[in-house]
This record gives structure tokens, sequence and C-alpha cells, in this order.
């Protein structure tokens, strides 16, 4: 089958400066995948350059097989959701939402019916002659959402929709886009540097830095089976020890599995870390207690290994002040070994 969305060897550069290196992504019909990465790692850019907002300096777009990349914005079958909304100021909801279908063509008699359909989805439908000034940032994000999906373009572009919003509306508005997503099967680029959001909504997450695709892959597979130690320490948190022929020749880490010669980083969770009395656990550190914070509910201990920082949770207030030794294990299953850099 024809894929959505196909990006070929692409690459943006402003000057001497590579925002993106060469991204070869596919994309399948009803997909939801989401560019994920910290500020700066080229997810935005490569949001335009599908959406049309950027030109690429090299490499090539095909949007259902058809190359798009000379294309202007307007001629794609793109329609983008920005990071505030974007309505225009002097329109009412209804002609915000029209614009889009008349600029695409469709038959005056069915903009009425298209519109009212779809604000009922985002159940806006009592706003329908309100002006953006009017209603409260998450209503504006649900009209920009409403806006986009109902001229039914071939892919959604979703620019860090939720940025703007507080925590409480920026859920409501997470399980919405899950729920239309189900409910409507459109195929979508989201872009957020928002792990969790990633995490909820995707069927693929693309992790980016400094312009490349680290990984590609279901949020569980990319969670669970980091592909490098970027991704890792960006999914969730990690703790980090860096491991060489000489750590542990003290006694104050037992490993049952060392890795080879060199020098290796050794990454682990918080939540797969225990408090253990030396010898209890198939891997061990001993450590100095550096710090116990309370964390509303929990206590979080951070100690000092000489290999590097361990920190993990406790439901109760350990009985240890900074300065105390502590011996810290986990299992081998929860070890994740990478070469150091
Ligand atoms: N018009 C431009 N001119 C020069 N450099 C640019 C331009 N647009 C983007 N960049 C640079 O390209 C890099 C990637 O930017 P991009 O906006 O794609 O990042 P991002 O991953 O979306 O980050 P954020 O989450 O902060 O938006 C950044 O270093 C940015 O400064």
């Amino acid at each position: 089958m024809t894929p959505r969305l196909q990006l070929t060897a692409l690459r943006k550069t402003y000057g001497s400066f590579t925002a993106v290196e060469g991204t070869d992504l596919t994309l399948g019909e009803g997909e939801f995948l989401t560019l994920l990465g910290p500020s700066g790692c080229g997810k935005t850019t490569t949001l335009r350059l599908i959406g049309g907002m950027e030109k690429p300096s090299s490499g090539r777009i095909e949007i259902n097989g058809k190359r798009v990349d000379h294309l202007p914005s307007y001629k794609r079958d793109t329609a983008t959701v920005f990071q505030s909304g974007a309505l225009f100021p002097h329109l009412t909801v209804t002609e915000n939402m029209a614009y889009g279908l008349k600029m695409r063509g469709v038959p005056s008699s069915e903009i009425p019916g298209r519109i009212a359909r779809m604000l009922d989805v985002v159940q806006m439908g009592r706003f329908a002659a309100r002006y953006p000034s009017g209603m409260s940032g998450g209503q504006r994000q649900r009209v920009a959402l409403a806006r986009a999906m109902v001229v039914e373009p071939s892919i959604l572009l979703f620019d860090e929709p939720m940025s703007a919003l507080d925590l409480k509306l920026k859920l409501e508005l997470r399980s919405e886009i899950r729920r239309l997503h189900r409910e409507l099967g459109f195929t979508a680029v989201f872009v957020t540097h928002d792990q969790s959001e990633a995490m909820t909504l995707s069927d693929r997450v693309v992790i980016m830095n400094q312009g490349r695709i680290e990984q590609s892959g279901a949020p569980v597979e990319t969670f669970e089976r980091p592909a490098s130690a970027f991704v890792y320490s960006f999914l969730g948190e990690s703790c980090q020890l860096a491991i060489d022929a000489d750590a542990g020749r003290d006694g104050s880490l037992r490993l049952a599995n060392a890795p080879g010669a060199g020098r290796h980083l050794l990454f682990l969770r918080p939540a797969s870390l225990r408090r253990v009395s030396p010898g209890e656990a198939p891997n061990e550190a001993d450590a100095r207690v550096a710090e116990v914070e309370y964390l509303g509910g929990s206590y979080r201990l951070h100690a000092d290994a000489p290999s590097g920082r361990l920190s993990l949770d406790l439901s109760e207030a350990p009985a240890l002040a900074p300065g105390d030794g502590v011996t810290i294990g986990w299992d081998s299953a929860d070890a994740t070994w990478f070469p150091a850099p």
C-alpha cells in the first residue's frame, strides 16, 4: 500500500547549521506518529517541512505517493494545529472553520453541516458564533483542532498544541485527541518535548537528537529497549554509573555480569532499585547517602557510589542521614549497558 507520508533523505540547513540531517521516515494510513526530543533537536523544523511552511535544502517529501516538496503549503493535503491555536481573531468559530473548507473548494451547501458535525465532535457546538477573544485557551485549542480536522486532510500536523495550556486542560485535551483518533482514524504527525504526551498518544514515537533520528518504534519498545544512552536518559528518570576495569575492585560494586573490556555506562531506573542488606541482591553498590527528599507520600533517597549517583523511592522515611552508608541492589534484567562515548 502507498504510504501516507514518505520522507527520503530530508535535510534542512540554515547557513552552516544543519537543523534536520537526512531524515528517512514512512507513515502509514491512520498512524499516529510523534516526533519527540529536546528543544532544538529539529522536530518542529521536520513538521514545518512536511506542512510546507519551510522548504527542504535537499531530499523528498511524498504524500500519498505524490511528490510535494516543491508545492506551497495550501496545495499539500495537510492541516496544522499550532501551539496557540492561531485562529483568525476577526472571524467567529464557524467562519474560522469555513475558511479552510472554502479554500479547498468544498461546495457551500455542504459547509454548515460539516462544521456543525465537527463542532459536536469536539463538544464546542454552543460556541459556533463566538469570536476567539471570548473563549478560554483550552476552548480555542479545541476549535483549532476542529478547524484542522474538518477539512479531512490526508495528514494532520500538530505543533506542540498543548504546550500553552495548564496541566488539567492538557490532560483533558490529550484524552480528547486520543478519542478522536480512535473514532475518526486520521493520520497524524505530532510534535512534543513532553514524553508522557508522546507515550500516551502515539502508535509510534520517533526520538530525535541534534537533527537525527535516534530511534523509532512503539512507545513501549522505545522505553523498554532504548537504542542509545541518549534515548534511555531522555525517556524517564535514570541513574547512570560509569564502569571501567577498576570499578568495584575495592569491593564496593558487585555485579552479576560485568561488561567486556573498556569503559561502559550502566543505566538503571529509580523504580528498579531497592535498599538491601549486603549480599542480598544479584547486583549491588555500596554508597553514601547524599540527601533524602520528601516527595509528598514517599521519600527519594539519593546516594553516591564511587561510579555514580543512585536514586530510589522509599515509602517510609529511612533512618538515614547524609554520609551514612547504604547498599543499593537491582536485578540484572533491569540493567541497560551502553559503551561509554
Ligand atoms: N529560521 C531559522 N534560522 C536559523 N536557525 C533555525 C531556524 N529555525 C530553526 N532553527 C534552528 O534549528 C534547530 C532546530 O529547531 P526546531 O525548531 O526544529 O527545534 P525543536 O526540536 O522543534 O525545538 P523546540 O521544542 O524548542 O521547538 C534549532 O537549533 C533552531 O535554532
